[in-house]
């Protein structure tokens, strides 16, 4: 269904181009041009954006925004003015305006600032499950715009995308506003998490087995793909998938079907796939551990998310954001301070946007006052967490606790992606050690070489690339 748009615009000439490059781009667009009219439309209609010159026949449409929210409380709003002062501009930021578009302006920035409205506004309606469905992207930094406008060009079509970034800065959820805002919605939304399968289980898990295809095979078993028809499937640390599911993977890609393990028949199957991860792979490509044609098979429109480190703008809206959510699970609603958040936008975030909401939530649980401020704080996240812990072991134990509280591996997931992220690092120290010689690093080890080569194997790490003399 066509979003709908409702532009207020006294000048029938402007109004007239901008109904017909949004009606272009396939917008359901109302026109108005008094505050008294628009507010008739808003009592009868839900909008998804509107668009609103400042000065009208029958007063500012900046002044009477409170106005619309009564009707409207969450619809973004885009202002358009002709009078290009400060004041105005200043005026509109003040409100809770999504864009100010001062005239004259031009008319491609203003369609794509209307899609990346409808792309941002939260998609609360038309789901029966309730809360968790909204989906509200929080960012208005230029490297979120851009996200945004990337998530606007892939909402009509079923192309493939690949997301890339950081652990934690928002790649699932991105999969998630994709999937909601497309003509798919209707349809299932399927995840699946490369790193948290053990590899020998992958294949079974995506593209399903028939009963007997292996030992422990008692039953048919339908695959995530099969799953996934007719909506979309979201392909989650692609980067650690094994070379043997890479091939089917691609072969599934390009024939559109996908056969069981263990199975004769060959099965259609239309899913859209939207895929990402944390890695980058054209490293990978090189050392042969990512196939480099299935590699351009989902890299069809790359969507990058920035880390958080790089986009401090947005952490006092994901801020407020994240309090937000917090006092809608039952925790004490809080506010916080100008100075909590300068601390905490100069904090690093390794864990990006994951980490400040764990942390967010741990605030609104145990600051002392309603409003949190720059005290509170550093009392309750402690900035150097795990150097005061300065003995080995208690090294160990924060480490953990803080790699559980930002990883968040799932449920049934936490023994092998613990001892995943433990050995990588480890075996890249003794290979580090022995230069890459895979003998020596396993005496170092004290483990059985074949035991070591097959590990490397499954956690991907390439025992060469430490050979200095290469
Ligand atoms: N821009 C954002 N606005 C609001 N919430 C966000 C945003 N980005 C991330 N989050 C929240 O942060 C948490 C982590 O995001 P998400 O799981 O999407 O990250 P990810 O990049 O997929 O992480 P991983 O690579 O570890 O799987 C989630 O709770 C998500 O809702």
């Amino acid at each position: 269904m066509a979003h709908s748009i409702l532009l207020v615009e006294d000048d029938k000439s402007i109004a007239t181009v901008i109904t017909q490059a949004l009606r272009e781009d396939g917008f359901d667009v109302t026109a108005c041009e008094s505050l008294a009219r628009r507010d008739a439309l808003l009592a009868g209609h839900t909008f998804d954006v509107m668009l609103t010159d400042v000065i009208l026949s029958d007063g500012d449409g900046l002044a009477s925004i409170s106005t619309v929210r009564e009707h409207a409380p969450r619809m973004p709003i885009i202002v358009l003015s002709a009078q290009n002062t400060l004041d105005t501009a200043v005026r509109a930021s003040d409100s809770d305006a999504f864009e100010y578009f001062p005239k004259p302006f031009d008319l491609d920035e203003l369609t794509q600032a209307v899609a990346q409205a409808v792309a941002s506004r939260p998609v609360a309606e038309g789901s029966d499950d309730g809360e968790e469905s909204a989906l509200p992207l929080i960012g208005r930094s230029p490297a979120m715009q851009g996200v945004f406008r990337m998530i606007t060009r892939v909402m009509r079509n079923d192309l493939t995308v690949l997301i890339t970034g950081e652990s934690g800065t928002g790649k699932e959820l991105v999969a998630e506003a994709i999937y909601q805002l497309g003509a798919r919605k209707t349809g299932p939304f399927i995840a699946v998490n490369m790193a948290a399968i053990p590899h020998d289980l992958l294949e079974s898990e995506l593209f399903g087995h028939e009963r007997g295809a292996f030992t422990g095979a008692v039953s048919q078993q339908i695959g995530k793909f099969e799953q996934a028809n007719g909506g979309t499937l979201f392909l989650d640390e692609i980067g650690d998938m094994p070379a043997e599911a890479q091939t089917r993977l691609l072969r599934a890609l390009q024939s559109g079907r996908i056969r069981r393990v263990g199975g004769r028949q060959e099965i259609g199957v239309d899913v859209r796939i939207v895929a990402a991860t944390n890695r980058d792979l054209v490293p990978m490509i090189a050392d042969g551990r990512f196939r480099e044609d299935l590699y351009y098979r989902l890299n069809v429109v790359p969507i990058h998310l920035p880390p958080l480190r790089e986009r401090q703008e947005d952490i006092g809206a994901l801020v407020r954001h994240f309090l937000g959510q917090a006092a809608g699970e039952g925790l004490p609603a809080r506010q916080a301070s100008s100075d909590a958040i300068d601390v905490l936008k100069a904090r690093e975030w390794r864990g990006n946007v994951r980490e400040l909401r764990n942390a967010v939530f741990r605030l609104a649980l145990m600051a002392r006052d309603d409003v949190i401020d720059e005290s509170s704080v550093n009392d309750v996240l402690p900035a150097t967490r795990i150097a005061e812990h300065a003995d080995a072991k208690h090294g160990f134990d924060a480490a953990l606790e803080l790699w559980i509280e930002t990883m968040q591996p799932g449920e049934g997931t936490l023994y092998h992606a613990a001892l995943a992220a433990f050995e990588k690092p480890l075996f890249e120290h003794a290979l580090e050690r022995t230069e890459g010689n895979q003998l020596r690093a396993a005496r170092m080890l004290g483990i059985n070489r074949n035991t070591l080569r097959k590990r490397l194997a499954e956690l991907d790490i390439a025992p060469e690339s430490f050979n200095r003399r290469r």
